[in-house]
């Protein structure tokens, strides 16, 4: 029997996407999709809303209601929105595939406590790419890190409301567990005016916001007389949509815990 994946979100430009990649992926169907209370596409067909034609799922805004339609939950959404789903998940007994950004401390604590009820993916980014990068990263700062300057340059679209992304926080945490740096005191998020000279140890970010940029990362590691740049640059979010599906597909028969997507590809004893 094909797994059930309910999207919440579904308006939104990774919920489409989400439709999209659970409609054509094998061994899972779309089993209910979900938007904001009140929102104008309540009752639309999921299907037409992702531009692959009538499916037979409409967009519901009740996800407690609906929750015996679907399996596993993939939510892209909003942090406040996404606790909500996450408390209800845990209530029902749904694993839950969480690719939202922007989470505080407390944000993060509460979606630590669910993973002790139900199984959670938490991933900053869905992409195969990125998540080897995040391991090249550790590589590299091995063997440059201690005396290098590292720098962080991501840039997106013009509709993101998160900065610095939620995956150059992830590289940036990747580089300082590596280096035995705390993120909280090394990372620079801003410079302006009169900043002094760089700290050698610090961890600087960079943001760009323009246009339809999907989602680009480079990090420097940069010492005097040469630079090594990893980068990794996304075209399509559907590599995130179909990474997503994947991690569903994964999640599926776990009881509870917190994975990430490294857990995911089995990329941890690289
Ligand atoms: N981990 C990964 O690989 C990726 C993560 N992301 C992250 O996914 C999130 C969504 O990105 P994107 O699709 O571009 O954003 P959009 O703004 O296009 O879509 C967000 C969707 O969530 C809905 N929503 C917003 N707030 C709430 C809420 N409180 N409760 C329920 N639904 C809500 C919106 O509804 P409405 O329109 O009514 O506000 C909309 O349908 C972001 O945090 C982004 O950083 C994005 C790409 C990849
Ligand atoms: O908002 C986006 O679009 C993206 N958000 C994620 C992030 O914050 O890292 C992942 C991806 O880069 C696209």
């Amino acid at each position: 029997m094909a797994l059930r994946i309910g999207v919440v979100g579904a308006g939104g430009r990774m919920g489409r996407q989400l439709i999209q990649a659970v409609q054509t992926a094998d061994g899972v169907e779309l089993g209910a999709a979900f938007e904001r209370k009140g929102s104008t596409l309540i009752g639309s067909d999921a299907g037409e809303l992702a531009g692959i034609g009538h499916i037979g799922v409409s967009v519901e805004e009740n996800l407690a209601a609906c929750a015996d339609n679907f399996d596993v939950l993939i939510d892209f959404t909003r942090p406040e929105g996404s606790l909500e789903h996450l408390a209800c998940c845990v209530e029902k007994g749904k694993n839950v595939i969480l690719g939202t950004t922007g989470f505080d401390d407390t944000g993060k604590a509460a979606i630590q406590a669910a993973a002790e009820k139900i199984g959670i993916v938490f991933a900053s980014n869905y992409s195969v790419g990125v998540n080897l990068v995040f391991k090249l990263l550790e590589k590299a700062a091995k063997v440059m890190g201690d005396y290098c300057d590292i720098e962080i340059i991501e840039a997106h679209h013009r509709h993101k409301v998160d900065a610095p992304s939620g995956t150059a926080l992830s590289m940036g945490e990747h580089i300082a567990k590596t280096l035995g740096r705390d993120l909280k005191t090394h990372g620079v998020f801003c410079r302006e005016g009169i900043t002094g000279e760089r700290k050698r140890d610090e961890i600087g970010f960079s943001t760009i916001r323009a246009a339809d940029v999907v989602g680009e990362h480079t990090v420097w590691f940069a010492d005097i007389g040469e630079r090594v740049e990893i980068a990794h640059k996304a075209s399509s979010r559907m590599t995130f949509a179909n990474g997503a599906v994947r991690a569903a597909k994964w999640i599926a028969d776990k009881k509870q815990g917190l994975f990430d997507m490294t857990d995911v590809l089995d990329l941890n004893n690289l």
